[in-house]
């Protein structure tokens, strides 16, 4: 494993049984509250928003705004918000979706994109797949492009990657940690 990579698991928290039993939660405050790891982490991801030519990065409420918002200055882009249902003021596109622990509706201002847009995702964790697989169908009715998907952590026993092929086509799924 590289430097990067030990750095950024060791600040990577397990809770056991949370928010319900059955489920070992991936807590990153550590992470953030590491100036070090924080800012390897978003030079990782900005790489990936420059390497897949992305001309916009969403993030996915609210771990993704954490990390998203400054991969966006970092390589120069803007950042759009993905948010649970009912937080945005203008027309919206909405999506329902289940999670490892519920279900949930999310949306996007639908004038913040448009077909000349390649968007990077970003968010902390892929577990199910669920919610990137919203966020990329919201990406794609709002009529851009998803230039691919970056996160922090798969959680690979989930088997979110196949449930995102389909959605992704050739947009790579870049994750930097596989637990
Ligand atoms: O791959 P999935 O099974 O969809 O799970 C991954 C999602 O779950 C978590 O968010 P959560 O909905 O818990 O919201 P939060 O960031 O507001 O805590 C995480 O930050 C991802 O967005
Ligand atoms: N196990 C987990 N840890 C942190 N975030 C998650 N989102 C979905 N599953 C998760």
């Amino acid at each position: 494993m590289t430097d990067i990579k030990e750095l950024l698991l060791s600040r990577i928290r397990d809770v056991a049984d949370y928010p319900e039993p059955g489920v070992m939660f991936k807590d990153i405050t550590p992470l953030l509250a590491d100036p070090a790891a924080f800012t390897a982490l978003t030079d990782a991801l900005a790489e990936i928003a420059t390497e897949t030519g992305a001309t916009k990065v969403v993030g996915l409420e609210a771990r993704g705004f954490i990390l998203g918002a400054p991969v966006a200055v970092r390589a120069g882009l803007g950042f759009i918000p993905v948010r649970k249902a009912g937080k945005l003021p203008g027309a919206t596109l909405r999506q329902a979706y289940d999670l490892e622990y519920g279900s949930a509706e999310i949306e996007i201002h639908a004038e913040d994109l448009t077909s000349a847009d390649r968007v990077l995702i970003v968010d902390d964790v892929l577990a199910t797949g669920g919610t990137a697989e919203a966020a990329i169908h919201l990406i794609q009715r709002a009529g851009a492009e998803v230039s691919g998907l970056a996160v922090l952590m798969e959680l690979g026993f989930l088997a979110g990657r196949a449930r995102l092929a389909p959605a992704l086509g050739e947009a790579p799924l870049e994750a930097l940690l596989q637990v």
